[in-house]
């Protein structure tokens, strides 16, 4: 009985000490990167312009969506960007592959909220 609840004691610290990292991992990105920023902004105006057009919850649901996809990809970018860095500060062809494609993948997940916000909020827009 005892043993059990050690277990469960170290278990929900491992669990705090996991979830700390990883909101430190959102701030730096936050901090150091003007682009998640701009998206938390973004994102920001998105979802207060939603909730006031009324916008259904399926609808709400895709622009939640699109907007985690932006954040993921620009911290997965970010994360790419600090092991190349890691590995080589001097010009190889290599690192730029790694960068532009990282990047490239903020630019799709940006692109496709860009589309999903026009085709969810313009029309209610328009109407009111
Ligand atoms: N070590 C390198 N070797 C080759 N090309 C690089 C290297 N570092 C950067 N580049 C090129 O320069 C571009 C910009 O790189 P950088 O690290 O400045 O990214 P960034 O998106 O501007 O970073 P940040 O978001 O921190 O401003 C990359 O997409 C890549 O094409």
């Amino acid at each position: 009985m005892i043993e059990i609840k050690m277990v469960v004691t170290v278990d929900v610290r491992n669990f705090l000490t996991s979830f700390f990292y990883a909101a430190a991992g959102i701030w730096h990105t936050l901090l150091t990167q003007r682009n998640m920023r701009v998206h938390f902004a973004a994102a920001l105006l998105v979802l207060g312009l939603a909730v006031y057009l009324e916008v259904e919850a399926h609808d709400l649901l895709f622009l939640i969506f699109s907007i985690t996809l932006v954040i993921m990809a620009e911290m997965f970018n970010t994360a790419v960007e600090a092991v190349v860095n890691l590995y080589t500060q001097t010009y190889h062809p290599l690192a730029r592959v790694a960068k532009d494609v990282a990047a490239g993948a903020v630019l799709v997940a940006a692109l496709n909220s860009i589309a999903v916000a026009y085709l969810v909020i313009y029309p209610r827009l328009s109407g009111k």
